[in-house]
């Protein structure tokens, strides 16, 4: 039985004049999982955790799990500075969280046997499942298949957030059953199950997300004449996600719908006029 499994949204963290909105958060949180979806990934990239500070990531944690059971709650753990990170870790782990969702350290771009030691560190101090988040194209890292294996025999960690973009490892990670393999790239979403992943995590399942849920329930029925058809139909809005920096077209996405404000912090900005006026059309 996998742990992780089914679609898991990568939640926006929403803004109000530059401070976390709350209550947008909590209507949001509410919207997600009254649409079926399996829980909700806090400050990962799609949070804009690298624009909040770690007391405000606490405080996005301490203000969903108000409302939401911890059961469906992973929070994300980066950092490029391991005591830092073993600390923030600890507080994390003083709540009831599902799970860490964990990239390599950004920047300094170490070695399969530095990898190893960090993430080896992490899951050493792990109270909870921890998600390995391969996404080589944010953090410089790449994680190659040896190091994965190795990796997945640690028993605190279960499942892999698949930004990879190397088909050959998705499929072999699958094949070795030793993680839960959860796509991490929107595109690939119904592939990766096809293959036998065990789920996603998403940006813009935000959007239409019981159909992301039906979507992966087809698959896992083996209709996949039913579950393709979902997914053409989600293609073109799952493209527009991304034309610009997620979460920019997501929040304008949400923002359209009444859900949140239209608002980044920055370097991020909202997405330019000429998206938003494409990304109203999709709507419809
Ligand atoms: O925040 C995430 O987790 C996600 N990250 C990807 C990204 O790096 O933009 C996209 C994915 O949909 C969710």
């Amino acid at each position: 039985m996998p742990v992780f499994s089914g679609i898991w949204v990568a939640l926006v963290t929403p803004f109000a004049d530059g401070a976390i909105d709350f209550p947008a958060l909590r209507r949001l949180s509410a919207h997600l999982l009254e649409a079926g979806v399996a829980g909700l990934v806090v400050c990962g990239s799609t949070g804009e955790a690298a624009a909040l500070s770690k007391r405000e990531q606490l405080a996005v944690l301490d203000a969903l799990l108000e409302t939401v059971p911890g059961e469906r709650l992973v929070m994300g753990l980066a950092g490029n500075n391991l005591a830092e990170v073993l600390a923030m870790q600890h507080e994390v782990q003083k709540r009831p969280v599902a799970g860490l969702l964990v990239p390599a350290p950004y920047y300094i771009r170490p070695s399969q046997s530095g990898l190893l030691a960090w993430f080896g560190a992490i899951a050493d101090a792990a109270a909870v499942p921890v998600i390995l988040y391969d996404i080589p194209y944010r953090t410089g890292s790449r994680l190659e298949l040896e190091t994965l294996r190795e990796l997945a025999r640690h028993p605190r960690i279960v499942a892999i957030k698949d930004c990879g973009g190397e088909i050959d490892k998705t499929q072999a990670l699958i094949a070795d059953g030793q993680l839960d393999v959860l796509a991490g790239e929107d595109a690939q979403i119904f592939a990766t199950l096809c293959h036998g992943g065990t789920g996603a995590i998403a940006a813009s399942a935000h959007i239409h997300p019981e159909r992301f849920v039906a979507m992966a329930e087809r698959v896992a029925a083996a209709d996949l004449v039913g579950a393709r058809a979902i997914f053409r139909e989600l293609q073109p809005l799952i493209r527009l996600a991304f034309v610009e920096p997620n979460p920019a077209p997501v929040k304008s996405l949400l923002a359209l719908r009444g859900l949140i404000r239209d608002e980044l912090r920055a370097p991020m900005q909202a997405s330019s006029p000429a998206l938003v006026q494409r990304l109203r059309s999709e709507l419809g």
